[in-house]
This record gives C-alpha cells, structure tokens and sequence, in this order.
C-alpha cells in the first residue's frame, strides 16, 4: 500500500506513483520513471489526499489518466448538444451497472476481489485444509445432500489418530471443552461432508462453497464465517476417501428453530441480545423487543444478500444461527441462486421447504429460460431484477418466521402445516385468515404499537401483486414503522454500554 497525503514537489519526483487528477496540462514533468507524469501549475498546491491506494489501483492510474486525458480531448471538440447526450449516456450507463443486483461491482468482485481472495488464501494456507486438521466431535443434522458434524480443529504441533472424539463428559454441540482432547482444541468448527453417489449432491456442495466465499467478500456479516474445504485423502469413518467437506467456524450453541422449541423462548435470547437491559420492562413488551431485534437482523441480512443479487431460498428457523454474542447468521446457501449471473438457477426446479416456501414456489417465472453464459447474464440481470423482483421470495419466509415468533402456537410443526392450508385456503390474505382460522392465535405481540408487527406480517405474507411486487422488500420492510424508532435498538445499544451484561 502507498500512502498519498498532501504531495509535494519533490514527493511527486521521488514518488512514481503520485499522480495529481485536478489538472491536465503539462508544466512539470518526471521522465526517470517507467511512465511520463505530466502535471499542470505547481505541483506542491496539489492538495487531494488519495488515502491508502493499493498498489495493484495505483498501478492502473497512468491508464485511467490518459483516458481522461483523451476524453477530454474528444469531448472539446464535440458540439454542446452532443456534449449533453454523451454525459446523459454516461450517467444513464452508471445508474444501469450500479443498479441492483450491481452488474460494475459484481465484474470487480469476479476479476479482480475474488482471485485477490483466492491468492491471499493461497499464501496464507486457508485453502491448504486436510482431514488430519479435524477431530469430529458429533453429528449436528443431515440434509438431502450433506452431513452435518461439530468438530475441533487439531493445533498445528498436535498430532492425533483419531478422527471422532472419543465419548466423554462435556460432549454436545460445543459446550463444555472438548472431552478427551485435553482443552487444547478450542477452536469448534462446522463440518459438512458432502454426500457421494446422491444425485447432484455434488454440485449443490460446490454451489455452497461458491456462495460463503462470495458472501464472506460481498457481505461477510451476514452469514457463519467460511473457513474453506478438503477432499479427504482416506476412509476412516466418518471420512470417506475423495469425498469433499466443508468447514465453518462455529458460530453458536443453537439455532433459531432450537430456541423457539423451548417454551421460554423469547426470553432464552435476552440475556444474549440485550444483557440486562430489559429489565423492569413489562413482560409482553419485553417479548416483542426480543422478537423485533431478531426480525430486524434476519431482514437486515437478507437486504445485504440480495444487494448482491442472490436469494437465500431457504429461509428458516433451522438456517438462522444465533451467535453468543446474540448475532443472528445466515447458514445453508446450498439452495441459493445468485441471479446475477444465473448461478445454482435452474428454470422450473425448486429446492424448497414447503412450509416457509412463497405461493410462487419460484424464484423466478417458470417460463424464464436458462441462464446465458456469466457474463451476458450479468448485463442483463438489472432488467431481470426489475421484471421479477427475486428477492421476494425470502421475504415471505422472513414473514413465516415472524408470524411464528409472535405466535406460540404456530411453532409445532402440526400447526404451521395447518396454517398453511388454512392461509391457502384465505388466498394469502392474512387478514381473511384470521377471520377463518381455527388455530386460535394468540396476536398480543403483533398487535402491540397500534398494530405495527401485523401490518408488516400481512405485507410479507401475500401473493405477488401487480408487475410480481406487492410483497415488501427487505429495504422496505426496514422502513416499515414496525422498525422505526424500534426499542430494540436503543436497548441493544445500551446493554453495549453496561457492565452487567
Ligand atoms: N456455522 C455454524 N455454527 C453453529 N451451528 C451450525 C453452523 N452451521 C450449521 N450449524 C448447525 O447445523 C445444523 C445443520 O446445518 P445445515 O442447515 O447447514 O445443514 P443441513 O440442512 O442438515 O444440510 P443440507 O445442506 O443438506 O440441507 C443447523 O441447523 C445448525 O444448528
């Protein structure tokens, strides 16, 4: 990194890689360099301050200098009019390749982010991972294509035989240390063996892996932090030779679904969310902070994700990790599709869990066809956001778990399969649901503030209307006055402050 504060003269002939934009016109020039510098007037009064450049950018200035220098050049000579048109062009051009799903920040991130990302795990060893690094501790959950352990990562100068922990006191998903490995191995990680011989099974792993290195570039807060993959090089149970594994760092005891499986939930997140803030707060109002916080985050993440042009696709109780610092994290991107460039997208296929899946059931129209090669899709991804709006699709699930947040009685399996047929039933329209219903839901906490949290619900949970909109946005909902001058912020700020967290 060169550093670039107030040149001076002789800090622009010593320096090669100062360059002074404000001006054109040569007066000053330095020729002992690989490049002609040309700068106009006295360089000493060039005052911009360029920050931290990297050299890899600064490299690149004599280009972008000169083509300045020759737009200009261009631009003289043209008549006002075509003046006018040109810069109406240009602007019309930012505003299309900055437009959602980000066709200009994307191309940076594929040519020039992630092969950064890739050489700098390269010389750092990230993605030199092997089996021998990992002692499997327990088996967390399986899916269609993957197996899902805890695990510890073994020290660097420890060397050990076996590959599962031995059963011991302190055993389960990361609590206690780790039995029978002598509190060396603080570090849990995530496992995930992707399944052999299950159709597709493979590709849904490199899909995965594809989605945490993006997001850990493009929005690295928003999901469980990505650690890389290994192919294993021998079967020695649960490894199999040549099967791949991904890893993540662990990120929290419990998921979002186990937490509201607990009868005293919301309240088993309060002291992780808001230490004791809350307290001497009222029963029912303290429930709703905890439920608007947790609301506040999934949707916060899911801005960011879709600000990338990918939707999550399985959103869920089971996909949301509450972290002990009382972050909530993103997991399981093996369904997602980044309709950017059309990655992990498959006209007419859908990956879904019925009960938190959109009555669309896809992400897109069933009649849009196959995605282009890359970067075709990537030109023409704005149009197809702004046609189809994808990122609605998580947002009825986001309204599914808010629904199931605030109701008791909608968290059992059983009954939010029968709410599904009932609100089927009620054309998506919660408000005709809640006159039809037979579930007898408790609405105290929606109905709190006026009736904010269920105006939200209702404008989550619905069909698509006019042009695929009606739904709201993540950046919608945000604005929505549930959120607005929300409690749940100022108590998360000040439960920072207190030292009886
Ligand atoms: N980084 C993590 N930190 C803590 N717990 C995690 C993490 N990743 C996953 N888990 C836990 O493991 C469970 C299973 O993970 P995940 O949902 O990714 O796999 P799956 O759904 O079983 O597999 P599939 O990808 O085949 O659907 C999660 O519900 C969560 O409880």
């Amino acid at each position: 990194m060169a550093s670039l504060l107030f040149p001076t003269a002789s800090a622009l002939q010593q320096n090669p890689k100062i360059i002074c934009f404000s001006t054109f016109k040569p007066t000053f020039h330095s020729t002992s360099l690989p490049f002609t510098y040309r700068f106009k007037g006295n360089p000493g009064r060039c005052n911009a301050n360029f920050g931290n450049i990297p050299d890899v950018l600064l490299d690149q200035l004599p280009i972008v200098q000169s083509g300045l220098v020759q737009f200009q050049r261009v631009t003289e000579e043209l008549p006002q009019t075509e003046k006018w048109g040109l810069a109406v062009f240009a602007g019309l051009t930012w505003i299309y390749l900055t437009a959602r799903p980000g066709v200009l920040i994307g191309a940076v991130d594929a040519y020039l982010l992630a092969p950064l990302q890739l050489a700098f795990d390269s010389l750092t060893g990230r993605r030199r991972l092997k089996m021998t690094d990992f002692v499997i501790r327990e088996k967390l959950g399986e899916g269609s294509f993957g197996v899902v352990y805890s695990g510890v990562v073994v020290p660097k100068n420890v060397s050990v035989q076996e590959t599962v922990e031995k059963r011991g006191r302190g055993r389960g998903r990361g609590r206690g240390n780790a039995a029978g490995l002598d509190g060396k191995y603080k570090e849990k990680v995530i496992l995930k063996k992707v399944k052999v011989g299950i159709q597709r099974a493979e590709e849904f792993g490199d899909f995965e892996e594809w989605f945490n290195y993006r997001l850990s570039r493009a929005a690295p807060e928003t999901c469980a932090d990505f650690l890389g993959s290994f192919v294993a090089d021998e079967t020695k149970s649960p490894f199999a030779k040549g099967g791949k594994w991904l890893v993540w760092k662990f990120e929290g005891d419990r998921d979002l679904e186990d937490y509201m499986k607990d009868r005293s939930f919301p309240v088993n997140l309060e002291s992780l969310m808001f230490g004791r803030a809350l307290q001497g707060v009222e029963s029912v109002k303290r429930n709703a902070l905890i439920i608007k916080q947790i609301m506040r985050q999934i949707i916060t993440s899911l801005k960011k994700i879709h600000d990338t042009g990918i939707v999550h696709r399985d959103i869920k109780p089971a996909n949301i990790v509450v972290t002990k610092t009382g972050r909530v994290k993103l997991i399981d991107f093996g369904a997602a599709a980044d309709l950017r460039i059309g990655k992990n997208y498959i006209p007419k296929m859908s990956l879904l869990d019925p009960d938190y899946c959109p009555p669309e059931l896809f992400v897109l129209p069933e009649e849009t066809p196959n995605p282009p090669p890359e970067p075709i899709a990537a030109l023409l991804s704005p149009i197809l956001w702004q046609l189809n709006s994808p990122d609605l699709f998580d947002m009825y699930s986001a309204g599914i778990v808010l629904l199931q947040m605030a109701i008791p009685t909608l968290r059992s399996i059983t009954s939010l399969k029968n709410f599904n047929t009932e609100i089927k039933k009620a054309q998506y329209d919660l408000n005709r649901w809640r006159e039809i219903t037979r579930l007898r839901p408790d609405l105290t906490i929606l109905e709190l503030d006026s009736g904010r949290g269920w105006d939200l619900a209702t404008k989550l949970i619905s069909e698509r209307g006019y042009l695929r909109r009606g739904r709201l946005s993540a950046a919608a909902a945000l604005r929505h006055p549930y959120f607005l001058l929300g409690g749940d912020q100022a108590a998360v700020v000040m439960s920072k402050f207190s030292l009886t967290k």
